[in-house]
């Protein structure tokens, strides 16, 4: 099958930046993942995150997405993943295609609790819920709950089916 990822990768070589966090317990057991409530990935469990806004960092976003949807305050996290996403059939007036800045939360002030956009649980790292998750989590999401770092893209024929992939473990992601 002839591979289409590099196609895409070189035609959409500027993508949109993302947030997404997963705060972690102190013994790594336990995982946070949320419920999202509403929009891209409604009805699907995740970590915590969003767009980046013109004018902000990729931390400040990170910071403004875990309070605005989880209502804490991180003050120590780890980047662990970037990841591009691209959709062989998006709508041509939609643009899903996005680059998915990875970080694990470490310490952080403040209870989770639920917002208009998120309902977060604790979950254990060796039960992650796999099956109400994007498809490709299972893929790089234990890896990087088990301490190691990646670099990947994703080509999704819709937003259940992957058609290709690549993953490569790094030492630092940048
Ligand atoms: N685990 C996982 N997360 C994903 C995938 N694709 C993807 O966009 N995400 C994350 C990145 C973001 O944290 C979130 C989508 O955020 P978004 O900004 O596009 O959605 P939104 O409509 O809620 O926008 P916003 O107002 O929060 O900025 O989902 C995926 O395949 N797996």
């Amino acid at each position: 099958m002839a591979e289409r990822l590099p196609y895409y990768e070189q035609k959409y070589s500027r993508l949109r930046d993302v947030t997404l966090c997963y705060l972690v317990s102190g013994d790594g057991k336990k995982v946070l993942i949320a419920m999202k409530k509403r929009g891209f990935g409604k009805g699907k469990l995740n970590g915590i995150g969003g767009k980046v806004e013109s004018g902000e960092s990729i931390t400040d976003a990170l910071i403004r997405e875990t309070s605005e949807e989880i209502g804490t305050r991180l003050l120590e996290f780890e980047k662990v993943g970037m990841i591009n996403f691209y959709f062989e059939n998006s709508p041509p007036d939609k643009d899903f295609n996005q680059r998915v800045h990875v970080f694990l939360g470490r310490k952080w002030e403040g209870e989770p609790s639920e917002s208009e956009e998120m309902a977060p649980m604790w979950t254990d790292v060796s039960r992650l819920p796999l099956e109400k998750m994007w498809a490709d989590d299972e893929y790089w999401l234990p890896l990087v709950l088990s301490g190691k770092k990646i670099v990947a893209s994703f080509l999704f024929e819709n937003e259940e089916k992957i058609s290709e992939m690549k993953i490569e473990e790094v030492n630092v992601v940048e």
